[in-house]
C-alpha cells in the first residue's frame, strides 16, 4: 500500500493540513463515514475557495483496531484518488491535488457554495432541469467510454457551481474496469437509486446499475422531489404536467431488465437534441 500510495499523493505536509496549505477553515460542507469535508478560503486570495474532502486517520500505531481502520482508510482514499487523478470532463469535479497530513488525508477540490441538486430541487426552471440533465448525460457517457463506473449517481452528489453547471462528485464507490461487459458484485448504493437487480445476490452489469440511477437522478429533477417510497414508474407515467419525452426518457432509464436500459450514448443522442 505504502509504495502505491506515496505514488497517488501530491503533497506530504508535516503539520496542520490548514496552516501549511494557507488555508482558512469557513465551514463544514459534509459529513461522511471516512471524516468530513471542509470549505477552505486562501489567506492570499479570498477569492480562491477550495473544499477538502478529509479522511481521518488516528495512526496510533500501538492501538491494533485502530490501525486497521487508518488501512482501510487510506485503501478508500487511494481508490478514490486513483479514479478521480484519471477524469478530465468539464462535467465531473476535477482533483486539483491530494495530501497526506499527520492526522488525515484529503482531496483537494474547487467548492461548489451552491450545494448539491438535490437541495435546490424544488426551484429548479425548465432550462436548468435541461441542462442538469444534458450535462449529466454527457459526463455518465465520459466514465463509461473509458470503462469507469459512478455506482452512487445522485442528486446529492451533483453538485452545481457558480456558473450554475453541474459537477459529478463522490468517485468513493466508483471502480475502473476491463470492458463493458464485465459483470460485477454491487452491494453498494443508496436507497431509491439502487437498481432492483442490485438486490439478488449476483453479479450485474455495473453500467447499466448506473443508467438506473441515472434515470432515478432525472425522476427527481423532473418531478422536482426527493425519492421517497412510491411508484417512480406509475408517477412518471401519470405526471401530464411533465415533458412526454422526459417522461418517455425517464420510464426507459427505470426498466427492471437491465438489458432493456438504453446506455449512456443512446440517451446522449436523444438529449443531446432537445
Ligand atoms: N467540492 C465540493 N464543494 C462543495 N460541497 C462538497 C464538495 N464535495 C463534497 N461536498 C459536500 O460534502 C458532502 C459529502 O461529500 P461526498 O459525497 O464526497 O462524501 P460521502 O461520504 O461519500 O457522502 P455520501 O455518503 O453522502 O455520498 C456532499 O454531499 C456535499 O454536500
Amino acid at each position: 500500500m505504502a509504495a502505491n500510495m506515496s505514488s497517488l499523493i501530491d503533497d506530504v505536509l508535516e503539520q496542520d493540513i490548514f496552516e501549511e496549505l494557507n488555508l482558512s477553515e469557513v465551514a463544514v460542507l459534509g459529513v461522511g463515514a471516512y471524516g468530513k469535508v471542509v470549505l477552505a478560503v486562501s489567506k492570499d486570495d479570498p477569492n480562491e475557495k477550495l473544499a477538502l474532502k478529509m479522511f481521518s486517520l488516528s495512526e496510533d500505531a500501538a492501538d491494533e483496531d485502530a490501525r486497521k481502520v487508518d488501512e482501510e482508510t487510506k485503501r478508500m482514499f487511494c481508490k478514490e484518488v486513483q479514479v478521480m487523478k484519471g477524469l478530465h470532463h468539464c462535467s465531473i469535479m476535477p482533483l486539483l491535488y491530494s495530501v497526506q497530513a499527520p492526522d488525515c488525508l484529503a482531496l483537494v477540490m474547487p467548492a461548489c457554495e451552491r450545494g448539491a441538486v438535490a437541495d435546490a430541487i424544488t426551484t429548479l426552471l425548465p432550462s436548468q432541469q435541461l441542462k442538469y440533465i444534458r450535462q449529466l448525460c454527457q459526463a455518465i457517457h465520459y466514465l463509461h467510454e473509458k470503462n469507469t463506473v459512478h455506482l452512487d449517481i445522485k442528486a446529492n452528489n451533483i453538485l452545481i457551481d457558480d456558473d450554475d453547471n453541474i459537477l459529478l462528485s463522490d468517485f468513493g464507490f466508483s471502480r475502473v474496469l476491463p470492458n463493458k461487459h464485465v459483470e460485477i458484485f454491487v452491494e453498494l448504493g443508496t436507497e431509491y437509486y439502487r437498481a432492483p437487480e442490485t438486490y439478488s445476490d449476483e453479479r450485474v452489469n455495473p453500467f447499466k446499475v448506473d443508467m438506473y440511477a441515472f434515470g432515478m437522478t432525472c425522476w427527481t429533477i423532473v418531478m422536482k422531489t426527493r425519492p421517497s417510497k412510491v411508484d417512480f414508474l406509475d408517477i412518471i407515467r401519470t405526471s401530464l404536467g411533465v415533458p412526454y419525452i422526459y417522461r418517455r426518457m425517464v420510464t426507459f432509464l427505470l426498466q427492471a431488465d437491465p438489458d432493456h436500459r438504453p446506455s449512456a450514448a443512446q440517451v446522449l443522442e436523444i438529449v443531446s437534441k432537445l
